[in-house]
């Protein structure tokens, strides 16, 4: 949305979560926040989970201010990653005018001029649901809207959103999408996300949030850890990712998911396990996901072939990857195993669908016992795109430029 009423200018943007499938974890260069390894993502559907966030800026404004999810944070507003998604793309401003084509602000001016703004996300933060992805991702489309940013190459606005959070540069585009390692050469420009393939129509994903508290061990501070310490993730980062990386470009390419299947499985098993090759180790999967992977493990012997793959990022919650023709039978599997309450599910309807006597038999073998609560939510969702304009949310109020963001009460 693009108002100007009583001299304040606003727009709200939203943006979508990504969940990788070849793993970013390790950075080359804290301060331009570059990767040891090329890493690879399904940008999901907003239609669940999404990152909303409204930017205003007015010259009644006094100091800049930025509200998470309805608080404020001064603190994050003032950090080096905030503020180099904001003067990273006030470098790319360009001038305002209103529908009068009078001139606003011209590209001079907007360094001078304070802003607001309020983001919040739909789904947990900080939990391991990628939250930092769309949130970075969410305010440097939004600012490029506000300034009119035009970038001096393709994929310029990821370079900016990757100094927010590396992951979030992947959620600059949608469909399947690379963020490049890139090189140290030019301050990083070519460490950047490129769409791979728009889309694979029959793909699908199943979210299974097993906590949304926020993780003790940050994915920053962790990654941080296991470079110092780690020989594994060298190795992983050197020999491992570039080939596996390469086969499944070609897997995407071809929708061969079972190709797919396989590596994202791998190398989710390979992050985890340079988790626990850090010292002190960091355990980000429990119990839970560990029956989660048991579950879909049978299930894949069960059908003699591979029709689920799971990932874990920096916490316990379970992404599976699948295709639609499978995805409302894999849904009763784990609804069975992992019951949620009442319209915990969303995106889709599970109760029509009979389990087979042997499929249950099989899992009934790993000892998971089904109980309630282990797993709070799930989200049914396929891939999306990428940042999108909203028109029908504002976060901060259009007269007095506040934050009118309220949330939820649980
Ligand atoms: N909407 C948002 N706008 C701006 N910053 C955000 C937003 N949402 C989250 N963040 C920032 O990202 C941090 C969370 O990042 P972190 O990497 O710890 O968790 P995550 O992204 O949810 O999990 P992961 O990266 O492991 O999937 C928050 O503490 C906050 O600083
Ligand atoms: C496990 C991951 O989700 C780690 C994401 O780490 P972040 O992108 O959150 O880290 P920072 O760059 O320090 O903000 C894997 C991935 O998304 O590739």
């Amino acid at each position: 949305m693009t108002t100007a009423t009583n001299s304040i200018y606003m727009v709200t943007m939203s943006a979508p979560t990504n969940i990788a499938v070849i793993k970013y974890w390790g950075k080359a260069d804290t301060h331009y926040n570059t990767p040891i390894n090329s890493s690879l993502s399904v940008t999901l559907d907003q239609t669940e989970l999404r990152a909303i966030t409204t930017i205003a800026v007015s010259k009644q404004f006094t100091k800049d201010r930025f509200w998470l999810n309805g608080v404020e944070e001064d603190e994050l507003l003032h950090s080096p990653r905030f503020r180099a998604c904001i003067e990273g793309v006030q470098k790319l401003a360009q001038d305002h005018y209103d529908a009068q084509g009078n001139l606003i602000y011209s590209k001079e001016d907007w360094k001078h001029l304070h802003l607001h703004i309020s983001s919040y996300n739909t789904f947990p933060t900080a939990a391991g649901l990628a939250s930092s992805a769309a949130g970075y991702a969410a305010l440097v489309a939004a600012l490029c809207q506000l300034y009119h940013a035009v970038e001096t190459f393709p994929g310029e606005f990821s370079t900016i959103a990757r100094q927010g959070s590396g992951s979030a540069c992947r959620s600059m585009y949608g469909g399947i999408v690379a963020w490049r390692q890139g090189t140290p050469k030019q301050e990083w420009r070519d460490s950047k996300a490129e769409p791979v393939l728009e889309d694979w129509p029959q793909l699908r994903a199943l979210l299974l949030v097993v906590s949304d508290s926020k993780k003790d061990t940050s994915s920053t501070t962790g990654m941080q850890t296991s470079v110092q310490t780690s020989m594994l993730l060298q190795y992983r980062a050197q020999h491992i990712v570039p080939a596996r990386l390469q086969a499944m470009e070609q897997a995407c390419h071809a929708r061969d998911f079972g190709t797919f299947a396989q590596l994202t499985m791998q190398d989710s098993n390979q992050f985890h396990a340079t988790c626990l090759d850090t010292y002190p180790p960091i355990f980000y999967m429990n119990d839970i996901s560990r029956q989660i992977v048991r579950i879909v493990t049978v299930y894949n012997s069960w059908a003699g072939e591979l029709r689920a793959a799971y990932t874990f990022d920096a916490g316990p919650n379970a992404v599976i990857y699948c295709l639609e023709q499978h995805q409302q039978h894999l849904a009763a599997l784990l609804c069975h195993y992992f019951p949620i309450p009442k319209g915990a599910l969303s995106g889709l309807d599970t109760s029509s669908m009979a389990l087979e006597e042997s499929l249950l038999q099989a899992c009934n073998e790993t000892g998971r016992i089904p109980r309630m609560g282990d797993v709070q939510t799930m989200y049914a969702t396929k891939p999306g795109p990428g940042p999108l304009v909203v028109t029908d949310v504002c976060n901060l109020d259009p007269e007095t430029g506040l934050n009118c963001y309220v949330p939820s009460l649980k």
